[in-house]
């Protein structure tokens, strides 16, 4: 017979409990143990290349080095290495586990180092709990390191610890415990202050913990403005108090003159609770005993001092954080030292100091504050993260915080004089940063920078659809258009409630189907009339075509009243193509249209024409699709080199096929000299430079890096662009429509958000490029 102990719902979470330290034991476990590896960074498939890797090549740089030190910056990767240093004696919350058994924690955070703001990490584990030892065996490894982050090193060893390295090695160190704790939280306590409507210098804190994370989070938030007076600090025995006997010197710092004992008497009527101690030592009366809006930073790891669920269901006006990526608000230290680090290495810091992490603070606490892109929502199952009390701190993987938070710490250790290779063009160092990141997305961020520029009015035709909506309100929030919303009225409206895109003058809503819209249906679909009567369209049915959302747009677009449209997100690619060509029409001196797609690949941006319309286009129409893509091309900033891509390379074969496209390069090649493209190619010795200069050095590509591929049909293209879309999970902006004479763009059936914001940016620039050409009367 079985007896049961505990209630079903124990069981099933003690079940679910040994299923995920399972599923975390197999993911440590396998392929290969641990969490990250070295890899090279330069070639070494030669003996030429091992050569210069090792000896001799290697002796030059050695001697460079010997002859100064700095040069180490410029000839090995000190720069960007940062030493994870622990000697397991305060691991997470679980205590003194020993050097060993910190590992996991350290690859982990070598693995943030890496993933956050591309930086290298060597984890070092150290046997001695002795400071001296401890400090001597850093000092002699530090030449390795561009900078060091001490963690989960127990107080108060760690602050003597820090204090000591801080004055003797000239790179910046950290222990992240204490201050990219201290940052983050104080980041989130400024805005959790602000939502509840009361100030820094008022609120009562309680800090539980007076360990390493603890002493350095209420001194940042002291610098904010908390008082001394309203801070009650707890340790193991309980409330620290100004009588105790034996305090340390940083508990003696925060001792109380009240005469309280315990978290219960402490937590009466207080403001905030501060957790970095130990799980589950807040129990529902303490909150309930605490002030109106109470807030409480849970961040004990790997549980919090209460539970999350528990907390939120005892108080409905809590404002409540843990240090888990499992609940919102995740106050963890991962906000803070992958950017730290990265802002401190870049201007080659000798420190980080208060104004650096006082910089971070404010630049944390004001991206919050910003619209959350999509990428956010999407990484976090999010309709619309916003700031409030569910968002009083951005989310770990918000590529932002690599934009905003190094600049910040870069800047104030310049301006506090400890920058020994100050940054002086501020536009390049967020580029590189973004390129860190992925180059890839410098060329969407260009693009989307033009569009601001000179935003145009921008017609979406199924505005009525959540998606394309938000990507309306992206659009508008970020000054790239003026959007004018298609669709039915009463589903917008209540859609924009729902996504709070407020309703300004630059937001027009049109339902063509209204009765308000009738004057205007009617005027469109006589002119449409006047232009067709002669072949076979009635004015009736010129205006029930008018009342379709896609012809509608169309003549919005032809006739002025609109710059762009952008449409295709729920229907079939034909149906919205079909209004587009019988309206807008085809370009001066085109004869088909035809779409190409921008692939952001790891190789850098790549075009690939025709992906949408030409099924099985001849010689002419290659050429012809070939021009139209240089143009977009250079619409996007950058040279066109195009490879007319085959089977075949250069007549190794004679097949018709392979000839269409010697035929269509040897057009290209008589018309537009000046243009630069070769083939026939096959695609790999298109992308490979050195395949291409070593087999075809007379090529007019050798020597260059090819960014756009034209396929020989429409099968080639879009079954390519695709499986490279797919298979490395590569974005793709497109397909973008090129030969009508007015920009409109058609979308990707169930286009993402951020598809769709691109193609707003594509369908802005091909306004302005437009409108630039008719100005200047260049041809069309
Ligand atoms: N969310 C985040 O980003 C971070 C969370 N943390 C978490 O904070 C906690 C402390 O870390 P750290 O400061 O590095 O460790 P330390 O070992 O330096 O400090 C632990 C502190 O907790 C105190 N403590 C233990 N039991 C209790 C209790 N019952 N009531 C009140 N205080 C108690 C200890 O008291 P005593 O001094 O008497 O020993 C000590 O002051 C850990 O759980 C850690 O995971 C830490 C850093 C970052
Ligand atoms: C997050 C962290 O560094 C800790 O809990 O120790
Ligand atoms: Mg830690």
């Amino acid at each position: 017979m079985f007896t049961f102990v505990g209630s079903l719902n124990e069981i099933q979470m003690s079940i679910q409990n040994e299923r995920k330290r399972r599923e975390a034991l197999v993911y440590h476990a396998k392929p290969k143990p641990g969490k990250i590896e070295v890899v090279p960074t330069k070639k070494y498939a030669t003996q030429r290349d091992l050569a210069l890797a090792y000896s001799p090549g290697v002796a030059a740089p050695c001697l460079e080095i010997e002859k100064d030190k700095n040069n180490s910056y410029k000839y090995t990767s000190k720069g960007n290495l940062v030493a994870v240093i622990s000697n397991g004696t305060a691991v997470l919350g679980l205590g003194d586990i020993g050097p060993e058994a910190s590992k996991p924690v350290m690859e982990g955070k070598g693995l943030l180092f890496k993933i956050f703001a591309d930086i290298d990490v060597f984890d070092i584990e150290v046997d001695t709990k002795n400071v001296d030892e401890f400090i001597q065996t850093v000092k002699h490894i530090a030449p390795t390191f561009g900078g060091i982050n001490l963690e989960d090193i127990k107080a108060p060893e760690a602050f003597e610890i820090e204090r000591r390295l801080k004055e003797e090695l000239d790179i910046p160190v950290m222990h992240d415990d204490q201050h990219g704790t201290a940052i983050i939280s104080a980041a989130a306590l400024l805005n959790a202050v602000e939502l509840a409507e009361k100030k820094i210098e008022d609120v009562k804190i309680v800090v539980s913990g007076a360990g390493a994370a603890a002493v350095s989070c209420t001194r940042l938030y002291k610098a904010f403005g908390a008082q001394a007076d309203n801070i009650v600090m707890l340790d193991s025995k309980g409330v620290i108090r100004k009588d105790r006997e034996n305090l340390s010197a940083e508990k003696d710092e925060f001792a109380t003159s009240r005469k309280i004992d315990t978290l219960e008497e402490a937590m009466q009527d207080a403001d905030v609770f501060v957790g970095l101690s130990i799980a589950d030592i807040v129990t529902p009366d303490m909150l309930l005993s605490m002030a109106k809006n109470p807030i409480v930073f849970a961040m004990a790891n790997p549980n919090p001092e209460i539970d999350y669920d528990l907390a939120v269901s005892t108080r409905k006006d809590l404002i409540m954080a843990t240090g888990r990526s499992d609940h919102p608000n995740q106050v963890n230290n991962v906000l803070g030292f992958p950017f730290i680090f990265r802002g401190a290495l870049d201007v080659r810091a000798t420190k980080i100091n208060e104004a650096m992490k006082m910089a971070a603070v404010r630049a944390l606490a004001e991206l919050a504050k910003e619209n959350v892109p999509e990428q956010v929502n999407i990484a976090y199952g999010e309709t619309k993260l916003g700031f409030g009390r569910e968002y009083i701190i951005p989310k770990p993987f918000d590529s932002r915080l690599l934009t905003k938070i190094p600049p910040a710490v870069a800047k104030a250790a310049m301006e506090s004089g400890v920058a020994k290779e100050p940054i002086e063009d501020w536009q390049r160092y967020e580029d590189e940063l973004y390129e860190r990141m992925g180059g890839d997305n410098k060329i969407t961020r260009l693009l989307l920078n033009r569009a601001k520029l000179n935003p145009k009015r921008v017609v979406y035709a199924e505005a009525d659809h959540l998606d394309v909506l938000k990507a309306a309100q992206i659009g508008h929030d970020e000054g790239l258009c003026k959007p004018i919303l298609l669709g039915r009225k009463d589903v917008i409206l209540e859609l924009m409630q729902e996504l709070e895109f407020e309703k300004t003058d630059a937001v027009e809503i049109i339902d063509p189907k209204s009765d308000e819209c009738k004057d205007q249906v009617n005027a469109y679909a006589e002119v449409f009339w006047n232009a067709r009567k002669r072949n076979g369209i009635t004015l009736y049915e010129a205006q029930k075509l008018m009342r379709e959302r896609n012809y509608y747009a169309s003549m919005m677009v032809n006739e002025g009243d609109a710059d762009a449209l952008l449409s295709g997100y729920s229907r079939a690619y034909p149906t919205v193509v079909k209004p587009i060509l019988d309206l807008i029409g085809m370009d001066k001196g085109v004869t088909r249209i035809a779409a190409t797609n921008l692939m952001n690949t790891t190789r850098g941006p790549l075009f690939i024409s025709d992906t949408s319309i030409n099924i099985e286009p001849d010689s002419e129409d290659l050429a012809k699709i070939a021009y139209m893509t240089s143009r977009i091309v250079k619409m996007f900033g950058m040279e066109p080199i195009m490879a007319m891509v085959s089977y075949a390379n250069f007549g190794s074969s004679k097949h018709d096929k392979a000839k269409k496209i010697k035929r269509a390069v040897e057009i290209l090649h008589d018309k537009m000299p000046d243009l630069i493209v070769d083939g026939e190619l096959q695609v790999d010795f298109a992308l490979n430079r050195r395949m291409l200069e070593s087999k075809f050095p007379f090529s007019k590509l050798a020597g260059r890096k090819v960014n756009t591929l034209i396929f020989p049909n429409l099968d080639a293209a879009n079954s390519n662009y695709k499986l490279i879309k797919e298979l490395n999970q590569t974005d793709s902006i497109g397909p973008i429509l090129m030969g009508l004479k007015k920009p409109a763009h058609v979308l990707q059936l169930g286009a993402s958000v951020e598809e769709m914001v691109n193609m707003t940016a594509v369908a802005v620039v091909d306004a302005q490029e437009k409108e630039k050409r008719a100005h200047t009367g260049i041809p069309h």
